[in-house]
């Protein structure tokens, strides 16, 4: 099966899946391989760059010790000469050969342009970190100073840098190096936010993994590439701008000598003698070519469109404007100690026209070693309902909720997360993501990445985290578990990964396994594969399971209870051996009728919810779901339902629920008012 995947950073390839789902291309986030690297060699880009740079570089390192006496020849019998056969492009005012002076002023010029980019990097580094580093309104403070900075033109920057830093050649490098640090902090930061949302990422995090090393292990190394390819393009601007500098006399003073000045020299006479003016123009406009064109040719090799265009994944954000009312809703309780209690719980976002919540005063529990299934078309909130649990809704959505207590202990928005509270989600929560490709780190081994949870919240050291990672791949039946464990994502199948990924959350002594959709991304049998494992799993350690499926089906044959979602609440909660022939909920009932049946008469067309799902900023009055329900009641466009216990074991929002016969296969598209068995 050819595995799906969402859009790619721009730290990483698009990859080619096989069958088995390892890549036949490139690592996934990890160098390009030696195929790819050897075409673009052989393409006239890769040629001409690696032609260039080579050419400067060599001129850089020999230029100097071969030509340093030429160039600083003076011959007073021939001063301001033009081209002749004795001095190729001319001599200077002091009789000095040009050409010479040329090639050795390669060296001074190429050397404080990488030292310029060097720095411009490294500052560029550090504030484009700094907002995954820092807290949120320090975070805040930053983003909006490069903001403010990337407003200016960087050639007004370093001017501005190089009054400020004084005349001469350490003023102009860090003028430069200043000057060209917001571009690249920016860069930075988009990158760093493109992958921080990332399933990996939300697993290190999950996992209790600290800032510092989720951004080094785990941001860093795959937003390396396209921060590699563009400082490689900007050395090729720093020497411009360095040209421009010294050209401009704040940069290099005499007697060293760079490009920029011998352009300022030779421009004093270009009426009269060009060449001196053109010999160190050209070996400018040569030397940024040859750091644009290796910047582009490298690029092309580890496919990241580079300045021109920067991939990046589409916004999560997809919430429209207009009110969220926000009730809170009793939490159900299935008779056991909870391990996840929540009531209230809402989450919500900035709109252009205020606030807008997709999840709307959400109740629920969860008991130990329980498995709870929650299902609901898409965009009812259930991924967001998972992430508010775990602590993974980013800024700025905000998270709200009368009680939020995992194994007693309250997550809520807002009480500081101690050490202890990290330590807990860390080892007693594990989170399942729906896609298998992006759940891991392409840049670690599997068993480094299951490891690195050992250590850290077990305090185990390397060897022993690491045969725990061995054993726990082998629980999960993963073949060859020692080998596997030192293979890389890639290499994994599909459902090998998903598989690796339970594994993941059974490193540490998890009471929670959240498991969002784990199986989508799969194919039918390896979809089995999966359920029964977690199944197993669960039954076996005594592990709760919340598993969020728009799938009944699954949700069904995996779970005890049932919670139907619509719109941001739970509409209906029964226990699922009951969903077929008890649901109540007109919602529920056309979810069931939806799924297609072996008894299915293939000549109709298949049975669909009528209308669309609400999006969170247009909820409607009333009930949520009355402008698409065929039982709907003129009371249900003005009142709001509350989730009432109908019976024990279930609760139901709707004034006017189904009788509860079992449920028929074309139940959605039938006309209330004809309905026989009636509603109250
Ligand atoms: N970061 C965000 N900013 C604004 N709105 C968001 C954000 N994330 C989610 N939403 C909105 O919240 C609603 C619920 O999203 P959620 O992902 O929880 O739905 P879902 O039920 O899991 O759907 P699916 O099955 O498609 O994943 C959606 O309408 C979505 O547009």
């Amino acid at each position: 099966m050819a595995v799906e995947h969402r859009t790619r950073t721009a730290g990483e390839k698009e990859p080619r899946t096989r069958e088995d789902g390892s890549r036949s291309g490139t690592r996934d986030g990890g160098p390009a391989g030696g195929g790819q690297w050897f075409g673009v060699l052989r393409s006239p880009l890769g040629c001409c760059a690696a032609g260039l740079l080579l050419a400067v570089l060599l001129l850089a390192a020999f230029g100097p010790l071969l030509w340093s006496g030429r160039a600083a020849a003076v011959d007073t019998g021939r001063l301001l000469q033009g081209p002749s056969g004795h001095h190729w492009m001319g001599t200077d005012n002091l009789g000095r050969d040009v050409f010479f002076r040329v090639l050795v002023a390669t060296r001074l010029s190429v050397a404080l342009a990488l030292l310029a980019t060097v720095l411009g990097v490294a500052t560029g580094l550090v504030l484009g970190v700094a907002p995954a580093l820092l807290g949120r309104r320090a975070g805040r403070a930053v983003t909006a100073v490069v903001n403010i900075a990337v407003a200016f033109p960087g050639l007004l920057l370093a001017l501005f840098f190089a009054v400020v830093f004084g005349v001469g050649t350490q003023g102009a490098v860090l003028a430069i190096g200043f000057a060209t640090a917001p571009g690249f902090a920016r860069l930075t930061q988009t990158l760093v936010a493109s992958v921080s949302e990332r399933d990996f990422v939300c697993a290190a995090r999950v996992a209790g993994v600290g800032r510092l090393r989720v951004l080094t292990r785990h941001v860093l190394p795959n937003i390396a590439e396209p921060l590699i390819v563009n400082a490689t393009i900007g050395a090729g601007s720093a020497l411009l701008a360095f040209s421009g500098l010294s050209f401009l006399g704040l940069g290099v003073q005499a007697p060293s000598y760079d490009w920029g000045r011998l352009l300022g020299e030779g421009l004093t006479g270009i009426y009269t003698h060009p060449a001196a003016a053109l010999a160190p123009g050209a070996a400018v406009v040569i030397a940024g070519l040859a750091f644009n064109l290796t910047g582009e040719a490298v690029a092309k090799a580890v496919g990241i469109p580079t300045a021109h265009g920067i991939r990046l994944p589409p916004p999560v954000g997809k919430a429209a404007a207009g009110k969220a009312p926000v009730e809170p809703e009793a939490a159900a309780g299935p008779g056991t100690e909870p391990v996840l209690s929540v009531e209230g719980l809402r989450v919500s976002f900035p709109g252009p026209h205020g606030p807008v919540t997709p999840v709307r005063g959400l109740g629920l529990s969860v008991g130990r070693g329980e498995s709870v299934g929650v299902v609901g078309e898409s965009g009812s909130g259930k991924s967001l309902t998972a992430l508010a649990v775990s602590g993974l809704v980013e800024h700025p959505g905000t998270v709200d909720a009368d009680r939020l207590e995992f194994l007693g202990t309250s997550l809520r928005d807002g009480e500081k997360k101690t050490a202890a509270t990290r330590q807990l989600l860390g080892t007693s929560l594990a989170m399942v993501f729906q896609d298998p490709m992006t759940s891991f780190n392409p840049t670690m081994r599997i068993g480094r990445q299951l490891s690195e949870v050992a250590e850290q919240h077990l305090g185990m050291n390397r060897r022993g985290a690491w045969a725990r990672a061995v054993e726990r791949l082998r629980e999960v039946r993963i073949p060859a578990a020692e080998r596997r464990a030192a293979q890389y994502p890639h290499e994994f199948s599909g459902g090998m990964r998903q598989r690796a990924m339970i594994a993941l959350g059974l490193m540490g002594r998890p009471a929670l396994i959240i498991a969002d959709e784990p199986t989508t991304a799969l194919d039918v049998t390896v979809q089995r594969q999966v359920l029964r494992l977690l199944e197993r799993v669960r039954t076996a350690d005594g592990v709760a399971l919340l598993l969020i499926s728009h799938d009944i089906n699954v949700v069904a044959q995996t779970c005890e209870r049932v919670l139907v979602m619509y719109a941001g609440r739970v509409v209906e909660e029964l226990p699922s051996d009951r969903l077929l022939t008890a649901a109540r909920h007109p919602y529920t009932r056309a979810l069931i009728a939806t799924v297609p049946h072996m008894e299915s008469d293939l000549d109709r067309p298949l049975p669909v919810i009528p209308g669309r799902p609400v999006t969170p900023g247009q909820v409607p009055s009333g009930c949520a779901f009355a402008p698409r329900c065929p039982a709907a009641r003129d009371r249900c466009h003005t009142d709001d339902p509350r989730l009432r216990v109908s019976e024990p074991g279930h609760r139901i929002a709707c004034w006017y629920p189904h009788t509860g016969a079992t449920v028929r296969p074309d139940e959605q598209l039938s006309d209330p008012t004809t309905e026989a068995g009636g509603r109250p």
